[in-house]
């Protein structure tokens, strides 16, 4: 087996400008730019690891930044060397003493770390010459786990119990597998439901949705109570009763306000509502959670850190656990939560609302289902229909399923002519708008 070693790296910030009919729009961001800090890891061979960062507009500056500081430390190091001890360099990496108060574990260098350790994993699967999920789906129970830092995870799960659930699933894992790759994991879609799209829209989206056979629409609301109770009440009419829908606050609300909104959308049957309040507040969304029963809590696109998520699955406070592969500190720390969510018993939606986030989830999912979580009941991965023709590797998605990725790496890779097009600021994109 071929052992590059790490000799230098690019970091670059690659902007994509809002649409004109705002894909993307929520009621806390309005229609941002979705950005990435694209990180590309170069070796002594051919081969390359390639990751990102999820951003919205300047904050991709601060990743940047983040992610060059943070690559100096695998600069030197072999891929053999990384892989002898995955959770080791994870630790050195979100512990380095003087980045660390910037953290620790969250925001932007936790970005960056997750950014940087999923550009070792697209390393580590091109040199096995897999995609990344059959690359950790082929690993033993004991491989999967030695890439988990378990510090601040054992009250709640220990490296054997970790073990024994992985070890559980063994025997029907090949049989998951085969099912995977004939029929796809279950999808929603959001991009019928953002905020800045007119009814008509809303109308021709879903039914066109319909036609391609999705089952779940997600609806974007916490702006105007009116204009969501008329824009659920579309929605809901145009999808028909039985097909789910999901509101999604973008953190909104408080407390009250989060169960009294909720509760008036109630008579559309939401199945779920979604970051209700501050993504931080354990004991707030376990509050909302029983002020709108039966309507369940979703959230994870910016819980922080497994820590985080530990907490809420603890506190009973979500029923849809939301993993956010970039906002996590890389492949490492999202095994540690998909084995939490297991032991607690709350199904695995990731979220996927952003540039590459898509292509990194289409490998999560098929790992949970495989080797983890092991089931699709109200297991459910979002899908949003923008921006992957920047992709070398785009997700596949077949009657309203992701199908399981085929090309080796962790599908981050972006085409050479998007990087040229649309960095910033000197890409064509770009530099055109700045002189303009
Ligand atoms: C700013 C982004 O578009 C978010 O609105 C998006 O990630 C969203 O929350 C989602 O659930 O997909």
């Amino acid at each position: 087996m071929p052992n590059p070693k790490i000799i230098s790296f690019t970091v670059d910030d690659v902007r994509f400008p809002t649409s004109d009919d705002a894909d993307g729009s929520d009621a806390m961001h309005g229609s941002p730019d979705y950005s990435a800090a694209y990180i590309v890891l170069k070796t002594d061979s051919d081969f390359e690891g390639h990751g990102l960062t999820f951003t919205l507009g300047r904050g991709t500056e601060l990743c940047v930044e983040a992610a060059k500081y943070l690559c100096q430390f695998i600069v030197g190091m072999t891929l053999d060397e990384i892989r002898g001890d995955f959770a080791g360099l994870w630790r050195k990496l979100t512990s380095e003493p003087q980045f660390r108060w910037v953290g620790p574990e969250k925001g932007v260098i936790h970005l960056a770390t997750g950014g940087v350790i999923n550009a070792i994993w697209d390393l580590y699967a091109k040199v096995e010459n897999k995609p990344l999920w059959k690359l950790v789906c082929d690993m033993s129970a004991e491989e999967m786990v030695s890439c988990i830092d378990f510090r601040y995870l054992t009250d709640a799960l220990t490296p054997e119990e970790a073990i024994e659930i992985l070890k559980a699933n063994d025997s029907t894992a090949a049989v998951r597998e085969k099912e995977m790759l004939e029929s796809g994991f279950p999808a929603y879609t959001t991009s019928a439901g953002w905020l800045g799209y007119s009814d008509e829209k809303i109308v021709r989206l879903c039914n066109e949705g319909i036609a391609d056979g999705w089952s779940h629409f997600k609806l974007k609301v916490g702006d105007n109570l009116e204009d969501d109770r008329r824009r659920a009440g579309i929605m809901r009419n145009t999808i028909g009763p039985d097909r789910k829908m999901m509101l999604d606050a973008n953190q909104r609300w408080d407390v009250q306000q989060a169960i009294d909104w909720t509760n008036t959308l109630a008579e559309f049957n939401p199945w779920w509502i979604e970051e209700p309040t501050c993504p931080d507040d354990v004991l707030a969304h376990k509050a909302i959670g029983e002020g709108v029963h039966p309507i369940g809590i979703a959230t994870g696109e910016q819980c922080q850190n497994r820590v985080m998520f530990k907490q809420f699955l603890q506190a009973g406070a979500i029923q849809f656990c939301q993993i956010d592969s970039c906002r996590l500190g890389g492949v490492n720390e999202v095994l540690s939560v998909l084995l939490l969510a297991k032991k607690f018993g709350v199904p695995v939606c990731p979220h996927a609302g952003g540039v590459g986030l898509c292509e990194y989830v289409n490998h999560l999912i098929m790992i949970d289902y495989i080797r983890i979580g092991a089931s699709t009941d109200s297991h459910v991965a979002e899908f949003v229909d923008h921006l992957h023709e920047h992709f070398v590797d785009p997700c596949v998605i077949k009657n309203a399923a992701y199908m399981p990725p085929t090309a080796a790496g962790y599908s981050a890779t972006m085409k050479p002519e998007t990087i040229e097009k649309f960095r910033f600021p000197d890409g064509e994109v770009w530099s055109t708008r700045n002189s303009g």
